[in-house]
């Protein structure tokens, strides 16, 4: 990204190791709402995962999630895309609003929900496919009718994967590395062209090489796309997101706020507690 970078005095943050926080060119704030949850409710059974979350998310941004584990991180990023659908005995109560609608509505098709809001897991998952079918696969589903190829193209080389297998596309994306094979699912997830990318823990299975390059990679796609990221690493969500919500046991958003806000000067004594290492 082409981009003047302001480093911000690492004196101040409540991270004293080798993080720094940065503003960069998306310094500008974001009128835009890309995804708000209302008093959002999500149950496992009796179980209460999350607890009257209400949040708004700016569209072409990075936000991060973050929180010790079992807080609701991943349940909540599940619920964006009606994911947690899969799990029988999940609930969910409130609205979540995407395009200026409640995407639990009755009449939202989960299936092309998913396409706007795409996602990328914890472990790199291709598809037993060629590197060219992996990244076909949802337009296919979709009855792409355009230029299959010069979108496999694109998607490759928004996922700064092109240059490294434009001339294997052939082969099974199962030989590629872990660090590859993510980006391959991240270009998989931009190809049907998505408004919203999740991701959850995209770089906790990789190298620290392989995950810099993707952690740059998300950088880049927050000029195109809003990234939704849960991480366990403060230091990571420290380094690429704009904004961060923290939240703590019971499902709870306890702090929600510009990154560099979050790490230098939270609100909340439990969120620098839980910054700082003091638990989680
Ligand atoms: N499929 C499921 N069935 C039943 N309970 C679940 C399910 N998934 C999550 N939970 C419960 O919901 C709560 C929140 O889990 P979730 O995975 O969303 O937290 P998390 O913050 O993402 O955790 P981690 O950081 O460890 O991944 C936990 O108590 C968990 O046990």
């Amino acid at each position: 990204m082409s981009n003047t970078e302001t480093k911000t005095e690492p004196s101040d943050s409540l991270i004293t190791t080798d993080v720094e926080t940065e503003s960069n060119d998306r310094t500008a704030p974001s009128h835009r709402t890309a995804v708000a949850a209302r008093d959002l409710n999500v149950y496992y059974g009796d179980e209460q995962a999350i607890d009257d979350v209400s949040i708004e998310i700016p569209e072409k941004r990075v936000t991060a999630l973050i929180g010790p584990s079992g807080c609701g991180k991943s349940t909540f990023l599940r619920c964006i895309n009606r994911m947690n659908d899969m799990i029988e005995v999940c609930r969910v109560e409130g609205d979540v609003e995407f395009g200026g609608k409640n995407v639990y509505d009755a009449d939202v098709d989960p299936v092309a929900l998913r396409r706007k809001i795409g996602m990328v897991f914890q472990k790199p998952n291709p598809f037993p496919k060629s590197i060219r079918d992996n990244v076909a696969y949802g337009l296919k589903i979709q009855g792409f009718d355009g230029d299959v190829d010069a979108r496999v193209e694109e998607s490759l080389k928004s996922a700064a994967l092109w240059d490294e297998v434009k001339d294997q596309l052939d082969s099974s994306g199962l030989d590629l590395s872990g660090g590859q094979q993510q980006r391959l699912c991240i270009a998989r997830a931009i190809a049907p062209d998505p408004e919203v990318i999740l991701m959850d823990e995209p770089t906790s299975a990789l190298d620290p090489v392989a995950a810099s390059k993707i952690e740059d990679l998300i950088d880049d796609l927050a000029e195109e796309y809003t990234v939704i990221i849960v991480t366990h690493n403060m230091q990571q969500a420290a380094r690429i997101s704009d904004r961060t919500a923290v939240f703590l046991t019971g499902g709870r958003l306890v702090e929600y706020d510009d990154t560099t806000k979050i790490f230098e000067d939270p609100e909340e004594q439990r969120v620098e507690d839980y910054i700082t290492g003091k638990f989680g």
